[in-house]
């Protein structure tokens, strides 16, 4: 059963205002306020410390030895540790941590609300925003925060929607799980489409992909503007070159052989489309050590006012 954040705190006048009969209200005040206090006082397992840059990032240790991060800058989660001490995921060298462009080289990085190309910037903005600490959150010794997104007039100027994003990210000993929820507090409708760009390590010679096979596909090499229509013919994708394709009606789980001699299990809900990509030479220094295998929603989601969409996706060592 979870518990929520319940510890010792400065009294804050608006934390105590919170109605009683509104335990997640009463919650998310309390740790927001924390939060601004920059006092770690969080559910078990959950932190903030000085990340990379001096960025705030949440640090989540679950009992059985697994451990993540993530930044609010862009909610991007960064590291993900197994109990053995193996990192799944990966960060290009390149990856910048100055609060000004997106962490998007690494990790998992919102796709939000465009995944482009199109009218937005490459990926649209939710990946150079910070997000802000809504819950933590502990479920029989694992540990959850959940960050949340609302428009400003920095989003407004490139969509202009009201909105708020949700993001929980839940740490188990050998899988980490992802929801994103995305409301409509607009009084019309709008559309957007999503992805999480995942980086996993990889030895790239050794990597295949499995469950594609059937799949159509866009394939954005060589013109991502105009992508050739296809289908998906292969057990298992490998990366000999450069990919960058997309895959309509993707199933609900991919299995993901890393090379490095771990099968991971990529299972989501609602993320009906997929996207592999590997840069290959055009990233010399740092392709043979990634795989980016991306739960995407590539066909457009529309919400009426007040409608949500919630998207989930489990990356889990089996
Ligand atoms: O470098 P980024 O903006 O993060 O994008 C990296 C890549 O992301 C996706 O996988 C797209 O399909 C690619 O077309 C793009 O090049």
């Amino acid at each position: 059963m979870a518990a929520s954040c319940a510890s010792t705190l400065p009294s804050l006048s608006f934390v105590s205002s919170s109605s009683s009969n509104s335990p997640r209200r009463f919650r998310r005040s309390r740790v927001v306020a924390m939060a601004s206090v920059g006092q770690k006082v969080y559910a078990p397992g959950v932190a903030v410390s000085e990340g990379n840059g001096g960025l705030p990032k949440i640090d989540l240790k679950s009992p059985h030895g697994s451990e993540a991060e993530i930044y609010l800058f862009g909610a991007c989660v960064t590291s993900f540790k197994v109990p053995n001490g193996k990192n799944l995921l990966f960060v290009r060298p390149d990856a910048v941590f100055n609060g000004q462009k997106p962490i998007s080289s690494g990790g998992i990085p919102h796709c939000f609300p465009q995944f482009g190309p199109g009218p937005m910037q490459q990926h649209g903005f939710a990946r150079n925003v910070n997000w802000s600490i809504a819950d933590s959150e502990v479920t029989e010794g694992d540990p959850a925060v959940t960050l949340e997104l609302k428009d400003d007039s920095y989003s407004r100027s490139m969509w202009d929607f009201s909105f708020q994003a949700l993001y929980k990210v839940s740490l188990h000993s050998t899988s980490l799980s992802t929801t994103l929820k995305i409301t409509n507090m607009d009084d019309k409708p709008f559309s957007f489409n999503s992805a999480l760009h995942t980086y996993f390590r990889a030895s790239i010679a050794g990597v295949s992909v499995k469950g594609l096979k059937g799949c159509k596909t866009l394939n954005k090499d060589p013109d991502p503007k105009n992508p050739l229509e296809g289908k998906e013919e292969r057990e298992g994708v490998t990366f000999p070159g450069f990919v960058d394709c997309i895959y309509l009606g993707a199933p609900s789980q991919l299995i993901l052989d890393n090379g490095l001699g771990d099968k991971i299990a990529i299972s989501n809900s609602s993320w009906s489309d997929a996207v592999l990509w590997n840069p290959h030479q055009q990233m010399e220094a740092c392709y043979k050590d990634f795989v980016c295998v991306e739960n995407a929603k590539i066909e457009t989601v529309q919400l009426e006012p007040k409608q949500s969409w919630v998207a989930e996706q489990k990356i889990e060592l089996v």
